[in-house]
């Protein structure tokens, strides 16, 4: 419900806006527009190709209190002359459309460029020539590979965060070699940031960029061949999760070496949802946003995705819970990988006060919980038809 007097960071009251945002029928949009519609008076224009995702929030036989205060606008940014009118409707832009699979990006690599840079090349243009504040959705892949990943096998510097935490305002973007088109989606992103930054510098766009450092939870991406394409590769959760819904080995990538830290969207929509509320803290910055304290190698994540599933679902373990493959295997020509992501918490701190709480076990219980429940029958279904059909 929305509250009466909903105060900011610095004791001021927060005044009701209309928040255009696009790409609001994706992961992130949608949790997104629940916390606004559940928690605050704020309006949404939500623009999308698809609304599966938010159709809960949407549905008039629902008679939500909020039914006023979103609207559904079916569209495609590349090609839709509505946009400008939309962004001027609004006091605030959020941009999260992207192809932001990396399946996509040795594979797709025109598309995942043109969504990434040409097709957002507008919305910064209509936010800065209409004076309309903008959120733009980044990612942690623009600091690409970490310095210490250069460093020899054995250097004691690798164990030294001068070589390997992430910080918004000191490290470098270490990208591989144009063949290496894994890169495509990260070089995209930093022009689009480099960007939107000198619209700032030179024109006086208010600006916040957001680099989310493996955000996860329930409705990210699809299951293959259930609500998603059977040859799609999703991100690691969504292929994590149809392997086990599935009693399949888990593929580890090149051995599961690589590392990460998830953060759970929850807890990443609150530093949103204070970057929206506070725009004098939140204007003219890059946040990370993610959890530090959550790292792990791939394989260790699917080890404890593995133990969590025994739990929510009561099935057993496979004798052989995980298989590797090589990377080219996986994902074709092209692939590279970012071998660490921690990201340095100084900033979103001292401007934001925000800090992650949820742990990774006590989010993967959440999120399979949720695909346990929500895919388990149809998963089952789709197995037996297929056997009686082969
Ligand atoms: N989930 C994460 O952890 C993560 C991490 C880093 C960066 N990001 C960034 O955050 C943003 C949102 O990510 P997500 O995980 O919600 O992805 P998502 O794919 O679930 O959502 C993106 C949404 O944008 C829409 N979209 C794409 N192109 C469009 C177009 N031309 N016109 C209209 N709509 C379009 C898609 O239909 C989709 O619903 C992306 O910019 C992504 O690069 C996400
Ligand atoms: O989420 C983020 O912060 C960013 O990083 C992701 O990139 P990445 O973490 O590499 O993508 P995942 O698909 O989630 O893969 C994570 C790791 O798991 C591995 N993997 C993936 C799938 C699988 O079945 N097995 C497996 O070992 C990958 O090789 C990679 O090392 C995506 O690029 C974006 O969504 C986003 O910008």
């Amino acid at each position: 419900m929305a509250s009466v007097a909903r105060v900011d960071l610095d004791g001021n009251p927060i005044k009701p806006i209309t928040i255009c945002m696009i790409g609001a029928g994706g992961f992130i949009g949608s949790h997104l527009c629940e916390k606004l519609m559940s928690e605050t008076p704020h309006k949404v224009l939500a623009l999308d190709v698809y609304n599966d995702k938010i159709k809960h929030l949407l549905e008039p036989e629902n008679a939500h209190p909020w039914s006023d205060r979103i609207q559904f606008h079916r569209l495609n940014i590349k090609q839709d002359s509505r946009l400008e009118g939309l962004i001027k409707m609004a006091d605030l832009t959020i941009n999260l459309a992207a192809i932001c699979t990396p399946a996509d990006y040795n594979t797709r690599p025109l598309d995942t460029i043109y969504s990434n840079f040409i097709d957002a090349l507008p919305v910064v243009k209509y936010c800065s020539e209409n004076n309309k504040r903008l959120i733009h959705f980044s990612t942690c892949e623009v600091y690409g590979k970490t310095i210490g990943s250069y460093l020899p096998k054995d250097s004691p510097l690798r164990q030294d965060p001068a070589y390997y935490v992430l910080k918004e305002d000191e490290s470098p973007c270490i990208f591989g070699s144009i063949e290496k088109q894994r890169w495509s989606y990260a070089c995209a992103k930093q022009l689009i940031e480099r960007l939107i930054y000198a619209e700032g510098a030179e024109n006086g766009l208010e600006f916040t960029i957001v680099r989310p450092f493996n955000w996860i939870g329930p409705r990210m991406d699809f299951i293959p061949g259930i609500d998603g394409p059977s040859e799609g590769v999703p991100r690691v959760l969504a292929c994590f999760s149809n392997n086990l819904l599935r009693r399949e080995p888990l593929k580890l990538v090149d051995g599961g070496q690589s590392q990460r830290t998830f953060v759970y969207i929850k807890d990443a929509i609150e530093a949103v949802m204070l970057m929206i509320e506070n725009p004098a803290r939140a204007n003219g910055h890059i946040f990370n946003v993610g959890n530090p304290n959550n790292e792990v190698t791939v394989r260790q994540l699917g080890e404890m995705m593995t133990e969590v599933y025994v739990k929510v679902s009561g099935e057993s373990k496979l004798e052989t819970p995980t298989i590797d493959v090589s990377s080219q295997e996986f994902y074709g020509v092209g692939y590279d990988d970012s071998d660490k992501r921690i990201p340095d918490m100084t900033i979103i701190n001292k401007q934001l006060g925000w800090n992650p709480k949820t742990s990774l076990w006590d989010l993967l219980e959440s999120t399979l919980t949720y695909q346990h429940r929500t895919y388990a029958e149809a998963v089952k279904k789709a197995i037996s038809q297929a056997s009686a059909t082969s």
